[in-house]
């Protein structure tokens, strides 16, 4: 760590990047400890400390280690997985599994056993096929499983259609019909191996207003009072999901996460006063927003093509494999030139990728000063979404990450080899 020395070197958490380029390698994801956990002491402080009964659970999905885990496991939070993978990797861990949140709508019913036997806190049940497993397993097991019905509210968040969830028309969730619903509630309440707590929904990720999540929630309210005058059926929890937005370049107008969490309160506690029903306890799960801005991604800078009078070409040594969004979602990001972060940028090159894959670019027209062969070049906010949906494509290893703390820098991931890439080959002749 070097706080004090005159540079222009990026600084990010504390830490010169261009010396940690040099001392690990790129490409190189790298994390601060301090990021993280300072968001998840602003849940702590502005949802779960302000309204009663409230959870948090972090959507793994986003970034999972077993080290972030311990960070997750030490801040209090729960956690949402979606896999076998998943779980594996908190049950590994050592994570409390009371505060699992088991999701996914196709869970296999290995899987299913997997979670409960090991007493996840919720399964939350995404297709009606899915009670008869869980009935069958916990009558097997001898165990009472508390689950969540996921439901497609039909609304519709605004961001890219791959990463909206809540219209009547997704793959997720059970439809809102009032038959499927109560073929479901019913079949939920006469088990006796089913805790049915509540419903969730999950409207999209990477949203900026707040409007779909009130929208969702009158919907859903307005279920809980027909299940209690149809079914007497009190729902004690409802999970509004995750999808905060966060900052990825001046496009992006971002909220605190009270905007969202006090939003949802308000309408809930509004929802009951005039349906007459009590408060049920509300559970979120952040997953970009937890880490997103917390993560960078060094680079350096090898081949750089001008064509004269129409672009100049900057190409990075990963890309598509260690960040594959630009190319799924058209995501946009923000770079800097860490060796070169005080001069002022003066011309545009785009980053490339060194896939062989035309849409394989990670940043079109980015400002910058000279830039040549040798650059380190961070991008920022590669926290979520980056490192877990990683590949191998064309057999490129991926990176290692780093998490920085005032502790020190530790490699919480190794960087993948060239033998790691042929580890589970096997040549039959
Ligand atoms: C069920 C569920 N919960 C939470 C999340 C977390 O989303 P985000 O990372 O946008 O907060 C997702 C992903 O969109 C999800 O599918
Ligand atoms: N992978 C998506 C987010 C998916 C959220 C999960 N439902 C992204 O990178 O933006």
């Amino acid at each position: 760590m070097n706080k004090m020395k005159q540079t222009n070197n990026y600084m990010f958490a504390g830490y010169d990047t261009v010396e940690l380029a040099k001392k690990y390698g790129t490409p190189l994801y790298v994390l601060s400890e301090e990021s993280i956990r300072s968001r998840c002491k602003e849940i702590s402080t502005d949802f779960l400390g302000k309204y009663e009964n409230s959870k948090a659970v972090y959507a793994s999905k986003a970034f999972l280690t077993m080290t972030m885990c311990k960070i997750i496991e030490s801040e209090g939070l729960g956690l949402d997985v979606v896999s076998g993978g998943e779980l594996y990797t908190a049950i590994k861990a050592g994570f409390p599994m009371d505060r699992i949140m088991f999701h996914g709508n196709n869970k296999s019913y290995d899987e299913l056993e997997m979670a409960i036997n090991n007493e996840v806190g919720r399964i939350v049940v995404d297709h009606i096929d899915e009670l008869y497993f869980i009935e069958e397993i916990g009558a097997r097991m001898d165990k009472t499983v508390k689950i969540l019905i996921r439901v497609a509210p039909g609304v519709e968040g605004h961001t890219h259609k791959y990463i909206t969830t809540g219209q009547k028309d997704s793959k997720f969730g059970i439809p809102l019909d009032k038959v499927t619903i109560d073929e479901a509630v019913s079949k939920a309440i006469a088990s006796k191996h089913i805790e049915l707590m509540g419903f969730h929904f999950h409207i999209g990720s990477n949203l900026f207003e707040n409007d779909s999540y009130v929208a969702a929630v009158k919907t859903i309210m307005n279920l809980y009072k027909r299940l209690k005058d149809d079914f007497n059926f009190v729902a004690k929890e409802l999970n509004t999901g995750g999808g905060f937005g966060i900052y990825y370049t001046e496009k992006d107008c971002v909220k605190p996460l009270k905007y969202f969490t006090d939003a949802i309160m308000k309408a809930i506690y509004d929802c009951c006063q005039e349906l007459d029903l009590d408060m049920p306890g509300v559970i979120i799960e952040p997953g970009r927003w937890i880490v997103g801005e917390a993560g960078i991604t060094l680079y350096t800078v090898g081949a750089v093509k001008e064509i004269p009078g129409i672009r100049t070409y900057a190409s990075v040594d990963g890309g598509l494999p260690d960040n594959p969004r630009p190319a799924l979602y058209s995501a946009e990001y923000k770079a800097v030139v860490a060796n070169k972060y005080g001069l002022k940028p003066d011309r545009l090159a785009t980053i490339a990728g060194r896939c062989c894959e035309t849409g394989d670019i990670l940043i079109w027209d980015l400002e910058v000063p000279e830039i040549k062969r040798g650059d380190i070049l961070a991008v920022l906010s590669t926290g979520a979404y980056n490192y877990s949906m990683a590949n191998n494509y064309n057999r490129i290893p991926r990176p290692a990450v780093l998490l920085l703390s005032k502790d020190g820098e530790k490699v919480i991931v190794e960087r993948e080899t060239y033998e790691d890439l042929l580890r589970k080959e096997v040549v039959p002749f």
